[in-house]
């Protein structure tokens, strides 16, 4: 049993595939165009894989809905969100266009129908026109900033993975914001200091 299928057991056959494939997938490409760091590839499927699939575990994207990854590197965590939810639709943006072809590349590798990829500003994207339910994102900038360039872009909300004492950035975000810890879902060191932030719009 793999660490996904471990905490995630009803994952479809096709999924559990897509999955499965995705470790090696990101080595093959990360060797060509660097969107995780050499050190941290053994750990793709704990540290990047399992960590975006975190989002999954609060169960508020549900079937229907769109959602943006502002800033997804190479995929995370709208990838791993994508397979775990075929039935939402995902644009992922990245104002770095290698980490775009990733995406592109691995999305197609895995027969993803439902990813959109963009290589643009957030802020430029679709003209600052398109909304979408949920905007998600990780390690991209401190909140404040990150709410100044999406508030205006989301239905529902911000879901954020973040480490680490976030008192002050919350503060200075001034927006209601809760905390899940990921340990809560996930054992391990690594998810010891790890949260799941919550910005609902109402
Ligand atoms: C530290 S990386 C994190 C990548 C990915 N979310 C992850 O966790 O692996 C931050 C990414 O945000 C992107 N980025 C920063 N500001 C952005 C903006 N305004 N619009 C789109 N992408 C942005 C950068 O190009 C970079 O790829």
């Amino acid at each position: 049993m793999t660490l996904i299928e471990r905490y995630f057991p009803d994952l479809t056959p096709r999924q559990r595939e897509q999955f499965a494939a995705m470790p090696a997938l990101y080595e093959e490409w990360n060797a060509r165009i660097n969107v995780i760091s050499r050190k941290d590839i053994a750990h793709v499927e704990e540290h990047h894989i399992l960590h975006s699939l975190a989002i999954a575990k609060t169960e508020l994207i549900v079937p229907g809905e769109t959602v943006l990854d502002v800033g997804c590197g190479g995929g995370f965590p709208g990838i791993p969100l994508a397979v775990c939810y075929p039935e939402v639709q995902f644009t992922l943006v990245d104002s770095i266009g290698k980490k775009i072809k990733v995406v592109k590349e691995v999305a197609a590798a895995l027969g993803l129908t439902n990813v959109r990829a963009e290589h643009c500003r957030v802020e430029q994207l679709d003209g600052g026109r398109s909304r979408f339910d949920w905007v998600v994102s990780r390690a991209v900038t401190d909140l404040r900033t990150f709410v100044g360039w999406t508030w205006s872009r989301t239905t529902y909300g911000i879901l954020y993975l973040k480490g680490g004492d976030l008192t002050a950035e919350i503060a200075e975000a001034g927006r209601k914001t809760e905390q899940l810890p990921v340990s809560t879902w996930f054992d391990g060191e690594f998810f010891e200091t790890k949260k799941v932030l919550v910005l609902p719009k109402k």
